[in-house]
């Protein structure tokens, strides 16, 4: 632990706040971006006018904390917008960054597991590149990574089951039918990764006591759904695509479906279902 408490009142630990730092201080001297947004920070981070470039970054620095000190792998994750008005020579706002995923021109994941793992879009398909870290280099071993149309492998917290909505149960209940494989790291970055991988649908559902689930929009949701889509699977809210929500703060948080389109499209079917 850190011995600090962040802006979603989570218990920071060290890692988290490392992180950032060498996001932050990376990111800045980049001279390409005018804007950050960090799960790690309360506020927008500008950066001072003689460095700034056209671009807007949100990231999760250090995703799956709670799996630090297991050794169980975690990431980080990052989406690029342009600003909005690059010509207008006006200092970029909060505004730049409440724009909808729709918009991103870029987004990608790091994984550190039992290899460390980069895997990005600019929006013409997604490729992944593995450390070699014998020649500290990353290189294309995933290219054109593409998702299965439907999966086996079913992915959320089980231990909210109390508490989630009826179209979740009975999605859930068919699956355990099905004997379907069920896993659930609790990184998101890793159980993204494995359902672009393997196939199979990751969740993380509204439930009663967090109607908007607990997974952050701009840095978590967004980037994860232009990956999927990307790859050729779908990512919902189980009412409307993830890249389709307008943003209305930087710490947003959404209910959040997303892998094999198949898949993701029978939760959408149980939503319209039950009403909901
Ligand atoms: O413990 P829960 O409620 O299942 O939450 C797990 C989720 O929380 C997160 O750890 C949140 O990320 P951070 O570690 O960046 O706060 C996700 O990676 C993961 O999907
Ligand atoms: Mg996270
Ligand atoms: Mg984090």
């Amino acid at each position: 632990m850190a011995g600090d408490v962040n802006v979603q009142g989570e218990e920071v630990k060290k890692l988290d706040v490392l992180a950032n730092d060498l996001f932050i201080n990376m990111i800045k001297s980049s001279f390409a971006s005018c804007l950050m947004v960090s799960e790690e920070n309360e506020t927008v981070i500008e950066v001072d006018v003689e460095k700034q470039g056209k671009y807007v970054v949100c990231f999760d620095p250090l995703d799956g904390s709670s799996n630090i000190d297991c050794l169980v792998s975690i990431g980080s994750i990052f989406a690029i917008y342009r600003r909005l008005d690059e010509s207008s020579g006006a200092p970029s706002s909060v505004k730049d960054a409440l724009q909808p995923g729709r918009k991103l021109i870029a987004a990608g994941y790091a994984l550190y597991g039992s290899a460390t793992m980069m895997v990005i879009s600019i929006g013409n398909g997604v490729n992944g590149f593995m450390l070699d870290p014998s020649i500290g280099e990353f290189v294309l071993t995933d290219p054109n990574l593409r998702i299965k149309e439907k999966g086996k492998i079913y992915s959320l917290n089980e231990g909210y089951a109390n508490m989630w909505d009826p179209a979740v149960a009975e999605y859930v209940q068919g699956k355990k039918n099905q004997k379907a494989g069920s896993r659930y790291i609790g990184s998101m970055v890793a159980d993204v990764h494995r359902t672009i991988k393997y196939g199979g649908i990751f969740m993380y559902p509204a439930t009663s006591d967090n109607p908007n689930g607990k997974l952050r929009l701009l840095y978590e949701c967004n980037p994860m759904a232009y990956l999927v889509e990307q790859a050729g699977g779908m990512a919902s809210t189980g009412k409307i695509p993830v890249l389709d929500v307008v943003p209305t703060g930087i710490h947003q948080r959404i209910p959040i479906f997303l892998g094999s389109s198949g898949d993701v499209q029978e939760v959408i079917d149980l939503y319209k279902k039950h009403n909901l």
